[in-house]
């Protein structure tokens, strides 16, 4: 961990939930999942642009950017159109980081909304038993005042972000991170995401993952994603698990 304040844990040696499916926690990632954030996120990218001299950039097209953390945000922001030849250099970057991180911090939450069904969807499984954590690629720094802003933070046991491990999503480290932190082996965990990272991380990692199809993806079909299922919204995800253990509720 690279900062004390990255990963919250509380109360996460208690006993186990049993669904009956082998399943004690759910990881969810935030961005596209949990939050629609990409109003606040293209007000920051195109504030740093505009900083910078450069045009604005539609939203469609910057959410496309969103999903392995903000320094590849602000570089594809960057490079948005332009030639190998003309990319933005490591100083650029870093200036670009820069202001996007200042404008950030001062939108970051004033439109992010639960998608519909996400505050139905954490009750069911908090109800079932079922611990729940968020793992994101985004900055621990916007990550907090986020979920404290949207009023998400009591939901969770374990936030993992981006900047708490060494990796970030697509790697399974941060996964496995949030499991360590839960006293569950990943076997025992499912994750729930938007994104190619969010798949491929919760393979490697070992885990079951359902995807959600009204987040970013990167602008790729979430249809192309190797994923145990297409859930519609959140609120489906507790009858998912309870329905695997052949139990349904
Ligand atoms: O910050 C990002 O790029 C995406 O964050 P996420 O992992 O919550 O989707």
């Amino acid at each position: 961990m690279t900062d004390s304040l990255s990963a919250i844990r509380a109360d996460a040696q208690t006993d186990h939930a049993d669904t009956g499916s082998g399943i004690r926690a759910v990881l969810l990632d935030l961005d596209g999942t949990l939050l629609d954030t990409i109003t606040d996120l293209a007000v920051a990218v195109n504030a740093m642009r505009t900083d910078l001299g450069l045009p604005t950039l539609p939203q469609d097209l910057i959410a496309t950017y969103v999903g392995k953390g903000a320094e590849d945000l602000v570089q594809r922001s960057l490079d948005s159109g332009l030639e190998a030849e003309h990319q933005a250099d490591a100083a650029r970057q870093a200036e670009g980081l820069a202001l996007f991180q200042t404008h950030y911090a001062r939108v970051n939450g004033e439109q992010a909304l639960p998608y519909p069904g996400v505050l139905d969807g954490l009750a069911a499984l908090q109800a079932a038993g079922l611990k729940l954590a968020v793992v994101t690629n985004k900055p621990t720094a916007f990550t907090l005042p986020l979920l404290e802003r949207t009023g998400l933070t009591h939901w969770f046991e374990v936030i993992v972000s981006g900047d708490t491990c060494p990796r970030k999503k697509p790697d399974p480290m941060p996964l496995q991170h949030a499991c360590d932190l839960l006293g569950i082996a990943p076997g025992e965990a499912v994750m729930i995401g938007d994104s190619v990272n969010d798949a491929l991380s919760a393979r490697a990692a070992g885990m079951p993952v359902l995807i959600l199809p009204y987040g970013y993806n990167e602008g790729h079909d979430v249809a192309t994603l190797d994923a145990d299922a297409v859930i519609p919204s959140m609120e489906a995800i507790a009858g998912w698990i309870s329905q695997r253990s052949g139990h349904p509720k």
